[in-house]
C-alpha cells in the first residue's frame, strides 16, 4: 500500500484493465476515398484536399448536414474548428442566394471568433471580404451591436473595480458596508441575471434574503440612474428586445438563415433563450459542443442545455466527432476511462490517430501536497538516473496555489 501510494497508481480508479487503457485507433479514411468524383459537391472537397484539408467520415457528414437542427458533439482535438469553418464555406458555396451576412456564428471567446474567420477566409471560394460579412463574434459582442443599433445608449460597466465601487456605495447607503463583500454580491447578482431572475422574482423569506433583494434592486436603480449596463444586461436586454418587439424579432429571424453556436456546453439560460427567439421556422441551428468539456458552471452555464437539445428538437440530427488528432492512444484511452465515470453525458468513446511510444503515469494523490510530492519525486528520479534534465519538463497546473505547492517540495529549486 505504501509503495503504491508513493508511486501513484498506474491506472484510473475503478478501471478493470491493467495499466493505462489504450484507445482504439481510428481508420484513416478521408474525403479522398469517401467523396466520389461524380458527386455534385466533389469539387468542393477536392479543393479542400488541395489545401491539405482532409475530412474523416463523421466530419464529412457534419459538413454536409446543413438543414434543420444539428448537434455536433465534438470530442477534444477532433477537428471541431476544421468542421465549423468548412461547413460555413460549404453553406456559402451550395446554398443558392445565401449571403454571408445571413450566417450567424457565435463563439465563446473573441479569440475563437477571430480564429474562425481567419480560417474561413482561406477556404475555397471565400475571401477576406466575404468572410468579413459573416456575423461573427461572442454573444456579448454581437448583441451589444444589435442593442446599439436600436438606440440602447447606456455605457458598458466593463471595469470590475468600478462595479465594486458602485456596490460599496450601495452598501454604505443601506448601512450594510460591514455585512457583505461587494465582489460576492456582484457575482450573486450576475448569477441571478444569467438565470433571468430579476429582484422582483426572488423568493424572500429570511432577513438576509430580504437584504439581498434590496441590494439587488438598489444596484439596478443606480445603474439606471447613471445610464450604465453591465455585461449581464447586454444579454437580458437582448432577450427582452427579441421577446417583446415582434418587429425586431421577425427581422432577425428572416435575416439569419443559419445559426451556429460553438461551445454549447457552456451556454447559460439567457443565451439558450436568445437562440430560441432567433430561430426561424426552418430551425437551421448548428450547436457544437462537448458535454464532457463543460467548465463554466460557476458562471451559471450548464451542460443541461446541450443534453436536452434532443428533447427540444425531436428532429435533431446528432453527429459525433470521435477521432482525436492531437494525442496518443494512451492519453486518449486514459481520458476515455476517466470521463466515463461522469453521469451527465451523451456519451462517446474517442479514438486516436497516433500510437503511443510511452505511456502516461497516472497518479491518484491524497491531497495537493501529496500530488506535488509525487510529481517532484518522478521528476527527481528521472533526472538523477540521467534520463532527462529539469528543462525537459513542463508542469501545467490549475492555479497558483498548486504551483506554490510544487515549488515548496524542497528537491526542486527555482
Ligand atoms: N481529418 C483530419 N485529418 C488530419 N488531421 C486533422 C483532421 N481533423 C483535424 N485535424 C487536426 O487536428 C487538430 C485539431 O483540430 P482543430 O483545431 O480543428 O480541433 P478542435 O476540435 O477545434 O480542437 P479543440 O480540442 O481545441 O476544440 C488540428 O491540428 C487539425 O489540423
Amino acid at each position: 500500500m505504501f509503495i503504491k501510494e508513493k508511486q501513484g497508481f498506474k491506472y484510473p480508479f475503478q478501471t478493470t484493465k491493467n495499466g493505462i487503457p489504450l484507445a482504439d485507433l481510428a481508420d484513416n479514411q478521408t474525403t479522398i476515398s469517401l467523396v466520389a468524383e461524380d458527386e455534385k459537391d466533389s469539387f468542393f472537397f477536392r479543393s479542400l484536399e488541395k489545401q491539405g484539408i482532409y475530412l474523416n467520415n463523421s466530419q464529412l457528414q457534419a459538413v454536409r448536414t446543413t438543414d434543420g437542427p444539428v448537434l455536433i458533439i465534438a470530442g477534444a482535438g477532433s477537428g471541431k474548428t476544421r468542421v465549423l469553418t468548412c461547413r460555413t464555406a460549404y453553406l456559402l458555396t451550395f446554398k443558392d442566394d445565401l449571403k454571408p451576412e445571413e450566417v450567424l456564428l457565435v463563439s465563446f471567446t473573441r479569440k475563437a471568433a477571430t480564429e474562425m474567420l481567419e480560417r474561413i477566409k482561406l477556404l475555397p471560394g471565400l475571401s477576406t471580404s466575404i468572410a468579413n460579412r459573416i456575423v461573427s463574434g461572442t454573444f456579448h459582442s454581437i448583441f451589444l451591436r444589435l442593442l446599439r443599433s436600436h438606440n440602447y445608449r447606456a455605457d458598458i460597466l466593463s471595469n470590475s473595480k468600478y462595479q465594486e465601487i458602485l456596490m460599496t456605495q450601495i452598501l454604505r447607503d443601506l448601512s450594510l458596508v460591514d455585512s457583505y463583500e461587494p465582489e460576492s454580491l456582484l457575482s450573486l447578482i450576475s448569477h441571478y441575471k444569467s438565470q433571468m431572475i430579476l429582484p422582483r422574482h426572488l423568493e424572500v423569506t429570511t432577513p438576509i434574503e430580504k437584504e439581498i433583494q434590496r441590494i439587488y434592486m438598489a444596484y439596478e436603480q443606480l445603474k439606471e440612474k447613471k445610464n450604465l449596463m453591465d455585461f449581464d444586461d447586454i444579454l437580458l436586454e437582448t432577450y427582452y428586445l427579441l421577446k417583446y418587439n415582434h418587429e425586431v424579432r421577425e427581422q432577425l429571424q428572416n435575416r439569419f438563415k443559419y445559426i451556429c453556436i460553438d461551445e454549447y456546453q457552456d451556454t447559460n439560460l439567457e443565451q439558450h433563450e436568445i437562440m430560441r427567439l432567433l430561430l426561424n421556422k426552418s430551425q437551421n441551428l448548428l450547436a457544437v459542443g462537448d458535454e464532457d468539456q463543460s467548465i463554466y458552471n460557476f458562471r451559471s452555464s450548464s451542460p443541461e442545455f446541450i443534453l436536452n437539445l434532443k428533447k427540444e428538437f425531436p428532429n435533431l440530427t446528432q453527429i459525433t466527432l470521435d477521432t482525436n488528432y492531437r494525442s496518443t492512444n494512451a492519453i486518449v484511452g486514459l481520458g476515455n476511462d476517466l470521463i466515463k465515470h461522469n453521469t451527465k453525458r451523451i456519451g462517446k468513446v474517442l479514438k486516436a490517430t497516433k500510437e503511443a511510444e510511452t505511456t502516461p503515469i497516472y497518479l491518484r494523490p491524497k491531497d495537493s501536497d501529496h500530488e506535488a510530492k509525487l510529481i517532484v519525486d518522478n521528476i527527481v528520479a528521472d533526472t538523477q538516473n540521467g534520463n532527462r534534465r529539469f528543462k525537459d519538463y513542463t508542469i501545467l497546473y490549475r492555479g497558483s496555489v498548486r504551483k506554490m505547492r510544487i515549488y515548496n517540495v524542497k528537491e526542486i529549486k527555482i
